[in-house]
């Protein structure tokens, strides 16, 4: 494995024996990469004078410039998510805000980093950044469309000292531009960075900016459950040769207190931990949330044991979809759709991406292709398992939805034809029809190898599996996911593809995040803490989950990590002063 490979992953960065691995063993380079990237803040939000920013976030009109997905208005908000916004957008505090799996956060972040974009960036002449949303995965900031914090605060690797990484930035004006503009820093998924990561960032901050309050006097604005999966600590001899520990000693004590909240830094930043307690993911199975929030902290009672055993029954499949089957590898989950698309017989029809950007042949561009959830190439069949992986889908099929491919649709406004599971298709094994993907979209865009022959997927989605009956049946056309240049509007990266992809399975890792109705998945070859629960976590209800192997050794929480959740504040109990009175720092 690469030294870059080894220090990236050191760093906290979660990577699994994927192909963010093999990419990243291929590159030489460390070189990290320019421009700070926000799509939101190209266009500005311009507000009316008595509009107050919870008003704004009802203007339907603004969610297109917001990160996919579900934004919801200050009025949808729970009360405790609403006190949550409160402290964050109004008093402009030092936050860190987690939950169980389900209980809003990403929904939360994002209407979050709404608040504050119309809080900083609306009324703000100059184009300069104020609001940097990062994530410590390639996957979670694809998700807010926003950078990982690396590529963000442009800290390469992270690996050299805090005065020799505030040097760096410091000799480049760009990047001394983007730390000094910002206000508010958001870094999801939190609970992967390491302590000591977390320490040298507090110190940069202060350096580059020369600013001795905390942070340097950005706004922090942590999300992540610490309960999920955590910081990746490398090899003693590894992290010894770079210089991150001394010594055995202190490679034992950092691989303890690996957590960010275990760094002093965190101490000094963090004005509120809290903790969200109600979980809407399987609000429809009240029990199943009672179980998931014991397993959560590492109990399982007589009960959980007994209720656990009895999902190891056999779902079958409803209306030919099958339940999605959560690996603990990329690799595994692969393998599996492949064997699956091998066994159906018929012509394939695949689809490859229209990748551009000004990113291009860049390390950073490779990566945004890796954590983008659609395929590089989309390979389909009459009786292909897929999931939608795309938000506000016009007939009500949302991320995540299950489906079935039943038919193609020609692409030929003269002559539009079903092709749907014809002889003609399952006769036709070897054959492949490829397109590719071309930007812009829309109108006939897609190009076909073969002349005339261009074909959109026909897929029959099951949105309630408990309800076989309401199935939608779709044509799914090519979409495009694009990060642009805060500066000029410009793509820094697009991703132009069929929002589908294979749903026999999916790592845990990918599913992180993702809400299901229709899983099975085998804890026996979990291998960290918190990835049973992250699995388990996904399902929306008992019903619809299938454990392939159960014994109650496989739940594992850490201690510290227990200890540290009991410190917790409850968001409700937040005096309304505390939530309305602004943060004494300066900006
Ligand atoms: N206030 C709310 N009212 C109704 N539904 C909500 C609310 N907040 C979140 N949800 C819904 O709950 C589900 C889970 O939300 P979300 O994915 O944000 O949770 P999460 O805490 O980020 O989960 P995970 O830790 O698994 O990533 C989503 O379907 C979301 O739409």
């Amino acid at each position: 494995m690469s030294s870059f490979l080894d220090a990236f992953k050191e760093e906290g960065n979660y990577v699994e024996d994927s192909d963010i691995a093999a990419e990243l063993n291929a590159s030489s380079s460390d070189e990290e990469y320019l421009d700070y990237v926000d799509s939101h803040t190209a266009k500005k939000i311009k507000l009316e004078n008595n509009k107050t920013v919870e008003d704004s976030l009802n203007l339907k009109t603004l969610k297109s410039n917001q990160p996919e997905g579900e934004i919801l208005s200050y009025h949808e908000l729970s009360k405790e998510q609403s006190v949550v916004y409160d402290l964050i957008v109004k008093g402009g505090r030092n936050v860190f805000f987690t939950g169980p799996a389900g209980s809003g956060k990403t929904t939360l972040l994002k209407t979050i980093i709404h608040g504050l974009k119309v809080k900083h960036d609306a009324f703000e002449d100059s184009k300069a950044l104020r609001v940097g949303v990062t994530a410590s995965t390639g996957l979670a900031a694809m998700n807010l469309k926003g950078l990982t914090f690396h590529s963000f605060l442009q800290i390469g690797l992270g690996t050299l000292k805090a005065e020799a990484i505030a040097k760096n930035l410091l000799s480049d004006i760009n990047f001394n531009l983007v730390w000094n503009s910002l206000r508010v820093l958001i870094i999801d998924e939190c609970s992967l960075i390491n302590s000591k990561l977390f320490q040298k960032l507090e110190k940069v901050a202060r350096l580059v900016r020369k600013n001795h309050k905390p942070f340097g006097g950005i706004q922090l604005v942590l999300v992540g459950d610490f309960y999920q999966l955590p910081p990746i600590i490398e090899d003693y001899d590894i992290l010894a040769k770079i210089g991150i520990v001394k010594d055995k000693t202190d490679y034992h004590e950092f691989k303890r207190k690996r957590f960010a909240f275990c760094s002093p830094a965190w101490k000094k930043c963090i004005e509120f931990e809290l903790g969200l307690k109600e979980v809407h993911r399987q609000k429809g199975d009240p029990k199943f949330i009672e179980y998931l929030n014991q397993i959560r902290l590492g109990n399982v009672t007589k009960e959980i044991d007994q209720e656990m055993q009895k999902l190891t029954r056999e779902l079958s499949p409803i209306e030919g979809v099958e339940p999605t089957y959560l690996f603990p590898t990329k690799f595994k989950a692969n393998n599996y759709n492949l064997q699956q698309m091998n066994k159906i017989k018929s012509r394939t029809y695949r689809y490859k991406a229209a990748l551009d950007g000004k990113l291009k042949g860049t390390n950073e561009f490779a990566k945004m292709v890796e954590a983008c959830m659609f395929f590089k190439t989309l390979d389909l069949k009459v009786g292909s398992q897929v999931m939608l992986v795309k938000n506000n889908f016009p007939e009500g099929v949302i991320n995540g939805t299950k489906g079935v491919v039943v038919g193609f649709e020609r692409v030929d406004s003269s002559l539009a034809e079903k092709t749907s599971n014809t002889k003609k298709n399952t006769n036709t094994e070897n054959d492949t029809i490829t397109h590719h993907l071309v930007n812009p979209l829309y109108g006939g865009n897609l190009e076909s190898n073969i002349d005339g022959e261009q074909y959109y997927p026909i897929v029959k989605f099951l949105p309630d599996p408990s309800n076989p009956s309401e199935t939608k049946t779709i044509i799914v056309q090519e979409e495009k996911f694009e990060l642009q240049d805060v500066k000029t509007g410009h793509a820094l990266f697009s991703m132009c593809q069929i929002p589908l992809i294979h749903s026999w399975a999916i790592s845990i890792h990918k599913s992180q995040g993702q809400t299901y109705n229709f899983m099975k998945t085998d804890l026996r070859d979990t291998f960290e803490f918190g990835q049973c629960y992250v699995a388990l976590s996904r399902v929306t209800s008992r019903a619809g989950l299938q454990l392939l192997n159960w014994h109650k050794s496989f739940v594992k929480a850490n201690n510290l990590v227990n200890t540290f959740y009991i410190g917790l504040q409850d968001p409700i109990l937040i005096s309304k002063e505390e939530t309305s009175s602004e943060s004494d720092y300066d900006y």
